[in-house]
């Protein structure tokens, strides 16, 4: 007998169009009736992902804000320092700069644990203050993050397996960006899109022909009912 294999998913560079940005919605009717688990593990914001599965149609488990953020489908956990983030946000401003997304800014009005910048934004005083906080950035593409070194996707995707009852060596990760090498170190069988970054490319048990949605939808090919 075989079943599909439970899935881990990163949002951006993955899930969506050719073009780079928005959900492929190709990616809709495969991932509703998928037969196993589907986490998706994210560097956005908690209320994000959430929403995708709650519009998908599947179960919420979720790894936002790059693991500072875990939900299990019952239980939330946050393993970030969220005043650190904060703390490097209002420095970074109080020296000149901005964080790139407008006034209201949606990006990071309901972060719980760290900070996006906009990749229009000068990387090296945000490098710097972020260390001076004894923080990191990242940039995973789409975004500068300012996150602890601590939390990592790979790690709230353990939380979630353990509590949901899945073996990760089963699992099945695509990603794209160097927020996606715990995941892919965490898992069974892991693939980099053809986007992908370096970090990705090199951590990832195989690189795809396809990007974005269609190396996902590629996968899932291959895996459903292995
Ligand atoms: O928030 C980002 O910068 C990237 O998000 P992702 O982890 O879903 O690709
Ligand atoms: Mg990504």
């Amino acid at each position: 007998m075989t079943a599909d294999p439970p899935l881990v998913l990163d949002i951006d560079g993955t899930l969506t169009r050719p073009e780079g940005w928005g959900i492929d919605p190709r990616v809709f009717d495969p991932l509703r009736e998928w037969d196993a688990p589907v986490v998706i593990a994210t560097g956005k914001a908690f209320p994000y992902p959430v929403a995708l599965c709650h519009f998908v149609g599947i179960p919420e488990l979720v790894v936002a804000e790059n693991g500072g953020v875990v939900y299990t489908g019952d239980d939330v956990f946050f393993t970030a320092d969220r005043e650190a983030a904060r703390a490097v946000a209002e420095a970074y401003e109080a020296a000149g700069y901005d964080l790139g997304w407008g006034r209201e800014d949606t990006v990071n009005r309901w972060r719980e644990t760290e900070i996006a910048v906009n990749l229009e934004q000068p990387l090296e005083p945000l490098r710097e203050i972020a260390a001076d906080h004894g923080l990191e950035v990242i940039d995973t593409g789409y975004a500068y993050h300012v996150k602890d070194t601590d939390p990592t996707k790979g790690e709230g995707l353990e939380t979630i397996a353990d509590h949901v009852g899945i073996d990760l060596a089963d699992c099945v990760a695509v990603g794209d960006s160097i927020n996606d090498v715990s995941t892919f170190e965490a898992v069974g069988r892991s693939f980099a899109v053809a986007n992908a970054d370096e970090r990705a490319t090199a951590a990832a048990d195989e690189v795809l022909e396809e990007v974005h949605a269609d190396g996902t939808l590629a996968v899932l090919e291959r895996v459903r009912g292995t």
